[in-house]
């Protein structure tokens, strides 16, 4: 089987570099025209087009959401009573206001398209596969904003999936990097309008309640634990400095390690939001975001398969320990086993800089990203054809969720504000 399953890597990575300008040119589409959260229609259409133009695959253009896809190819193969094996390929296709795709995910549609491709490609050889096998695609939207993904979870997208596979552009080619917890929340202050110089007793200043808020969380930030992140920003501050602000906004991203300690995070903050309600006399609401993103469950059994397939290509593998920003992968981990390994682009410029656009659309990015398609491919493969590579796989996936189930019971999702 070994040398049978490298017969196969070698087909699928050769399927990619013919596919090449193709790939470009969809993640190229993309870049060029950057659509925000749930907005993504250009790069929705463009993706369902390439799979429908690719032949072989069923799609259902917009699966569970007006912006997500599924494209499905199989099954093939199998005996009579052989339970089918479904693998998952993940493209996220939005960007960020005002700098477009500096998180690169143009490039994280073109792999999992590649990699889906390359796949198939390889299963296509005609043999007779021991189960019945299943490539599937999704199109996740909502990256950046919303989280996408926790709402095709909650509408039963990903259930009959067995393992799910994408990579994230960034500085440097990781199997794993600690994505945290994340909960957003936007803060509206109502206050009362006034001529400020003429009678400014009258009025009360929404203004003063978002400059209260932001220093008090600024201040809060000291007696946080050090991978704890708070950060914000004010998005409505007044229209005149002789009108009296009535109304003021801000909104706020709160991460932890563990989605547990969120309800923490969250109280903490409250306090400060609503401290600067009080002093100032505004009213306030807090409006939370509808999803909560998890942190990744690893799966080393994923990652050092991908790891291995990732040298064989000559990439260099890194460390990160320190904590990074948030993605709703985090939650698909927590229901299927994964992996969203990180990828170097050809750049140093930094995730969320107008240069990492540039990078993300840039011709030499095409050589990493199609270099990551394949070790994607290649650890499909693997999970498929390794011997006990996918019980394992499954093994350790239930391992961690019962892990995560006693840590659970032991420290339940509460909020606490440590009083002396
Ligand atoms: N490691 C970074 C993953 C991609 C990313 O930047 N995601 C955003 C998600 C924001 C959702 N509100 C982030 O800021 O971490």
């Amino acid at each position: 089987m070994a040398e049978k399953l490298q017969a196969l890597k070698k087909q699928a990575c050769a399927s990619i570099d013919e596919t090449k300008d193709k790939l470009h040119q969809l993640a190229d589409a993309i870049w060029r025209h950057p659509e925000l959260a749930f907005e993504e229609r250009q790069a929705h259409d463009t993706l369902v087009r390439f799979f429908t133009q690719e032949k072989g695959w069923t799609v259902d253009a917009h699966y569970k959401l007006e912006t997500a896809f599924r494209a499905t190819w199989g099954p093939v193969g199998g005996g009579q009573g052989e339970s089918l094996v479904n693998v998952g390929f993940l493209c996220e296709y939005d960007a960020l206001p005002a700098i477009g795709h500096a998180c690169g995910h143009n490039l994280i549609a073109e792999t999992g398209a590649a990699a889906a491709l390359g796949l198939r490609a390889a299963l296509e050889s005609g043999e007779a596969w021991p189960m019945p096998i299943k490539v599937t695609v999704l199109g996740t939207p909502a990256e950046e904003d919303e989280g996408g993904k926790i709402d095709l979870l909650r509408e039963g997208a990903f259930e009959d999936l067995d393992v799910v596979f994408m990579a994230h552009p960034s500085q440097e080619d990781a199997t794993y990097i600690p994505d945290v917890a994340e909960h957003d929340v936007v803060i509206k202050y109502h206050g009362r309008a006034s001529h400020a110089s003429a009678y400014p007793w009258e009025g009360v200043n929404a203004l003063d309640a978002a400059v209260m808020a932001y220093t008090n969380v600024s201040v809060l930030r000291q007696q946080l634990k050090p991978d704890w992140r708070i950060h914000g920003i004010i998005r409505h501050g007044g229209v005149k400095p002789n009108i009296i602000p009535d109304y003021s906004e801000l909104e706020y991203y709160l991460r932890t390690p563990s989605y547990r300690d969120l309800p923490s995070i969250k109280a903490k903050v409250e306090a400060c939001f609503q401290a600067a309600a009080l002093a100032t006399g505004c009213t306030v609401e807090l409006l939370f975001a509808r999803n909560q993103f998890y942190e990744i469950v690893r799966n080393h059994t994923l990652e050092d398969l991908y790891e291995k397939n990732g040298k064989s290509l000559g990439m260099n593998f890194i460390t990160v320990k320190n904590s990074s920003g948030s993605t709703d992968f985090g939650n698909v981990t927590h229901a299927v086993p994964g992996i969203h390994p990180y990828f170097y682009i050809g750049s140093e410029a930094l995730n969320h800089t107008p240069e990492y656009t540039a990078a993300s659309g840039a011709a030499e990015a095409q050589f990493y990203t199609l270099r990551t398609a394949k070790a994607l491919a290649m650890t499909a493969l693997d999970v498929l054809f390794s011997p006990g590579a996918l019980d394992k796989v499954k093994q350790e996936f239930k391992e961690a969720k019962s892990r995560e189930e006693k840590e659970t019971k032991q420290k339940p999702q509460t909020a606490t504000i440590e009083k002396s």
